[in-house]
């Protein structure tokens, strides 16, 4: 493995790929490091220790030939460009990447490797190519309660989701803080009067929202002060993109496509930043006292970490902002559902750009280094 590209370095999942492969030294292990660009053919590259090297052009199938493995990050449109027209010339490297495009391809492998290891080094023996990262709701439901199903405890689960706004893009991200500025020039020194009053400040929020010039170009409608609960395409059943893909991703992630889990729920947009937040009942297939999944959550993996069902816990642990820019996955609000024994109710909050975009990606190049050793 001489010879590592990466494609969509500079965008935003791409720029927190690159802080995390420079937290973790891991550039130093790469033989031949080249940067690509759609847009900016030239420029000096980044420094990643060994100087900066003019940027490649990252529609240049003969260069990209050339290469051992593709990481890209650079989104669905360019993997369905590149892809193909690189394997039908004979590329036999790793394409490593974050867009959804061929998540459920035949030939693909959705890399979660804390949840799926076994998968993908079956696939790794297999011949298989193409290793492409999950979802982030998907991936933080199972960086969350991967331990119950790697136990063969569940049953269904429905995920009832308030997802951040850099799910939607950088822009979305701008935009949601202008909508928060918005708001607040709205009421503006009315604010600062404590006599002010409320239902005076509330009427002037609303109307703000509803104002024809309200800044809302890229998620269509208000989020800040609201909610969107739609994400992504509608499908035919009535689900949205977002929905579905949570049974079907999930299923692939965990190498049982055959006898599918069901999981279902409804997914909404909510005014965080970068944290997607999970509400989720879980219909155990048989009783578990709530301390044994407790145990059996807390020892899946490293990052998961168990919040006790305790208020001052909760809301000081539980949250995207106790949880943004980290790799932890809390897991709390863990106890028995009215519905019965086997309900386990259980609310999870993680960062959609590090173990939602970034981190699978990293981790599965770190995977190929050590298996082409
Ligand atoms: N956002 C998310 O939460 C997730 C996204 N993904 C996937 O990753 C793909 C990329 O997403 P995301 O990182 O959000 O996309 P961005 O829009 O941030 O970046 C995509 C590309 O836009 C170009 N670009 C143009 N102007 C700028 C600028 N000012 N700053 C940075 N880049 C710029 C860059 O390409 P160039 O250098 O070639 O001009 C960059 O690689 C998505 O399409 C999606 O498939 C996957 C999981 C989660
Ligand atoms: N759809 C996710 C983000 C995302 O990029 O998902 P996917 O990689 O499945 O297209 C969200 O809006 O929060």
């Amino acid at each position: 493995m001489r010879r590592v590209g990466f494609i969509g370095w500079r965008g935003m999942v791409g720029s927190v790929l690159m802080e995390r492969m420079r937290e973790e030294g891991d550039f130093a292990d790469l033989p031949e490091i080249l940067f690509f660009t759609t847009s900016q053919i030239g420029a000096a590259g980044p420094d990643v220790g060994r100087g900066s090297a003019p940027l490649a052009d990252a529609y240049d199938l003969d260069v990209l030939a050339t290469l051992d493995v593709i990481v890209t990050c650079q989104g669905g449109d360019y993997t369905k460009q590149i892809h193909p027209e690189l394997r039908a010339r004979g590329w036999g490297g790793y394409w490593i990447d974050a867009a959804s495009a061929k998540r459920l391809d035949r030939d693909s492998v959705i890399i979660l490797d804390p949840v799926n290891r076994p998968v993908i080094e079956a696939a790794l023996a297999e011949g298989k190519r193409d290793f492409i990262g999950g979802n982030c709701t998907v991936s933080l439901m199972l960086m969350a309660i991967g331990g119950l199903f790697r136990e063969g405890l569940v049953e269904w689960v429905s995920a009832m989701t308030y997802q951040a706004a850099s799910g939607a893009g950088a822009k979305n991200m701008r935009e949601l803080l202008e909508q928060m500025g918005a708001l607040h020039e709205a009421v503006g020194a009315r604010l600062d009067d404590p006599a002010s009053a409320i239902l005076e400040l509330d009427r002037a929020v609303t109307a703000a929202m509803r104002a024809e010039d309200f800044p809302c170009a890229n998620f269509g409608v208000p989020l800040a002060g609201s909610l969107i609960p739609w994400i992504d395409a509608q499908m035919p059943n009535g689900q949205s993109r977002e929905e579905w893909k949570g049974q079907v991703e999930t299923n692939k992630i965990l190498g049982r496509e055959e006898q599918p889990i069901p999981i279902d729920g409804i997914c909404v947009r909510v005014g965080a930043m970068r944290c997607h937040s999970q509400g989720l009942t879980i219909k155990l297939n048989r009783d578990l006292p709530v301390v044994d999944a407790e145990a059996i959550i807390a020892e899946a993996n490293p990052w998961v970490k168990l919040i006790a069902n305790d208020r001052d816990e909760t809301i000081h642990h539980l949250s995207p902002t106790a949880v943004a820019g980290s790799l932890t996955v809390p897991v709390g609000r863990l106890r028995r559902l009215a519905m019965g024994d086997r309900f386990l109710a259980a609310f999870t909050v993680g960062d959609q750009l590090l173990w939602g975009a970034a981190e699978p990606l990293r981790r599965m190049l770190r995977l190929l280094l050590e298996y082409e050793r």
